[in-house]
């Protein structure tokens, strides 16, 4: 795996009096499709919205392709080439999917084809271009919110369980996208819980417990070794096929 463009070291966040994050390690290689999993609670929110600078980090460093974005504000790291697709769908469901991605377009001019790019790899969009997004089932409003996420060229996309609560059949056209994002050189750091969904489509793996990473490595690694799972996430891999 090629060098890493987001290293997070002995990251620490406080949210009021709670200790969330405890000296999180992560390193995210450039290129590739990286996968948080971890319980309920484990931290990997707060991870990505510390990346993003949400939270601020209470101590420990956080390195995006070779410069120290701790405690930069959230603008400026957006413009260090980083964007965030909240779990929540962020998206204004009253306007049309066009003027969701004119909103997040810089000067609010659509670049035709990073248009055809994106389309390319979710057509339900270019279906319901005219169409008020508050109407698109919940697979297309994810497809619009990481459209809203990618508009613009970044380097690297943090998404946070954008499977949940999403039929099968939609799931793999997600997964699809994500592999054609990939093939584009944007990196994405994908949490997840779907376990069976990532086991595939992963290149490299972090789990999370109690506010750090408690194991990293190569997802076949991972996804070869049922005691492992067990031992990390309390269940096995094949129990979700
Ligand atoms: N705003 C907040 N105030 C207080 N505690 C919080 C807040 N946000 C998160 N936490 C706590 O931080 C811990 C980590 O939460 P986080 O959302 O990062 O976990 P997660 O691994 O993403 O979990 P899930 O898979 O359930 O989304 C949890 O114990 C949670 O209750």
């Amino acid at each position: 795996m090629g060098e890493p463009i987001l290293t997070l070291s002995g990251v620490h966040t406080h949210i009021g009096q709670y200790h969330i994050l405890q000296g999180v390690d992560l390193a995210v290689p450039r290129g590739a499709l990286a996968v948080l999993l971890g319980r309920n609670g484990a931290g990997k929110t707060t991870t990505l919205r510390t990346v993003m600078g949400l939270w601020r980090a209470s101590a420990g460093t956080i390195v995006f392709d070779g410069r120290d974005i701790t405690g930069m504000a959230t603008p400026d790291i957006a413009r260090a080439g980083i964007a965030y697709v909240p779990e929540s769908m962020a998206v204004f469901s009253e306007l049309t999917v066009r003027e969701n991605l004119v909103l997040a377009a810089r000067n609010g001019l659509l670049d035709s084809a990073r248009v055809d790019w994106i389309c390319g790899f979710f057509p339900a969009l270019r279906k319901f271009w005219h169409s008020a997004a508050g109407n698109l089932s919940g697979g297309q409003k994810q497809m619009v919110a990481i459209a809203r996420a990618v508009v613009e060229p970044r380097q690297l996309l943090l998404v946070d369980e954008p499977t949940k609560g999403l039929a099968p059949a939609i799931v793999a056209s997600l997964m699809a996208a994500f592999l054609d994002l990939k093939d584009t050189s944007t990196t994405i750091l994908l949490v997840e819980q779907n376990v069976n969904f990532v086991r595939t489509l992963g290149d490299s793996v972090g789990v999370m417990d109690d506010g750090r990473v408690v194991h990293a490595g190569a997802m076949h690694d991972l996804a070869g070794d049922a005691a492992l799972q067990q031992r990390l996430l309390g269940l096995a891999l094949d129990a979700h096929q």
